[in-house]
């Protein structure tokens, strides 16, 4: 079986008597990107900060590539990558100087320093700013030199704290395919509160709430997470809304047009029959009915919303 890349075993944390994340478990494997998916406050920094080594947990184990990161920390942070928040950037220096610097600081051999670099550029497309000081290149680009130095040693796993805040619209999109292209050969982690980013770029998603999970699956699942609850029906000749209204099942009726309504019912996916069935005795004249599924955002809002004591 593949072996995971992280595996997190009952991670929990208290900063004094209050747990900021409780019984956290959860698994990544060699390839993809795992989303970490919550509201603020929700504990995905506390999460990542323990992962990435940054934080002592108060109880569980982070295995990092089979290592116990507690009882190996500089063994197990050979395999990580780290993108916060804010990217340790020095603006004063050229994007060669400060990535050849990232690698001496994570332990890359000497000799392999300058092929290290290269690679890290090529894969973020900065090789034509090499020379460039960081500081006068725009944000998406400093975007990308952070993620370079995340992945100059070339480790199994890449963290990325929330890597498009403060971008523009286009810049957004190039750092997410790069997320993309990178999660090909890494693992790679994201943390963030935007669910359309989950969808660019993510997998799986693993969703805390006052440091609980509260999703864990993958991206279909959550889209799937709620049933759907209306449905909006055309018919030729319809009844009255009231008629529509009384159908036992039916909660809500709406009209869109003269004869297109949207209509919200308790339980049960029978009730589409039901209304085929209804049409027919009735002479309706039915020709279109879609059953409507909640946004993602409701999703989020409804998850967010479980109310969990700690
Ligand atoms: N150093 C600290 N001391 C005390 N409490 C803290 C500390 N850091 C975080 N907390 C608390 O722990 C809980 C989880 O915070 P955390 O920063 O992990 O959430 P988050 O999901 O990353 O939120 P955000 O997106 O706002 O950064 C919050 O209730 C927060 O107030």
């Amino acid at each position: 079986m593949e072996e995971a890349v992280v595996k997190v075993e009952h991670l929990s944390h208290r900063y004094s008597v209050q747990w900021a994340i409780k019984d956290i478990n959860f698994e990544i494997k060699q390839k993809g990107t795992l989303g970490l998916l919550g509201s603020n406050g929700a504990g995905k920094s506390t999460t990542m900060n323990i992962i990435c080594g940054v934080l002592n947990q108060t109880e569980g184990e982070v295995y990092i590539n089979g290592i116990s990161l507690r009882e190996h920390p500089v063994e197990a942070k050979k395999h990580i990558g780290f993108l916060p928040q804010k990217p340790p950037l020095y603006p004063d220096l050229t994007v060669d100087e400060y990535l050849t610097h990232c690698a001496l600081m994570r332990l890359v051999d000497k000799r392999q320093v300058k092929a290290a670099v290269d690679k890290a550029k090529a894969r973020c497309g900065i090789t034509h700013f090499s020379r460039r000081l960081i500081k006068n290149l725009s944000g998406g680009y400093q975007q990308r030199v952070g993620i370079a130095q995340a992945i100059v040693h070339n480790p199994k796993f890449v963290i990325l704290d929330e890597p498009t805040n403060g971008l523009d619209p286009n810049q957004i999109i190039e750092v997410r395919h790069l997320i993309k292209e990178i999660a090909e050969d890494h693992s790679v982690m994201l943390s963030t509160h935007i669910l359309p980013e989950v969808q660019a770029t993510c997998d799986t998603i693993e969703m805390i709430e006052k440091g609980r999970v509260v999703f864990s699956g993958t991206i279909g699942d959550f889209n799937n997470y709620m049933e759907p609850n209306t449905f909006i029906v055309s018919m030729t000749t319809p009844p009255s809304i009231e008629t529509l209204s009384a159908i036992p099942g039916i909660t809500h009726v709406e009209h869109i047009t003269d004869t297109r309504f949207r209509m919200r019912f308790s339980s049960g996916q029978e009730i589409t029959k039901k209304m085929i069935e209804l049409s027919v005795a009735n002479e309706w004249h039915l020709h279109e009915i879609i059953l409507e599924r909640d946004s993602l955002d409701a999703v989020f809002a409804q998850l967010s919303g479980k109310n969990i004591l700690i």
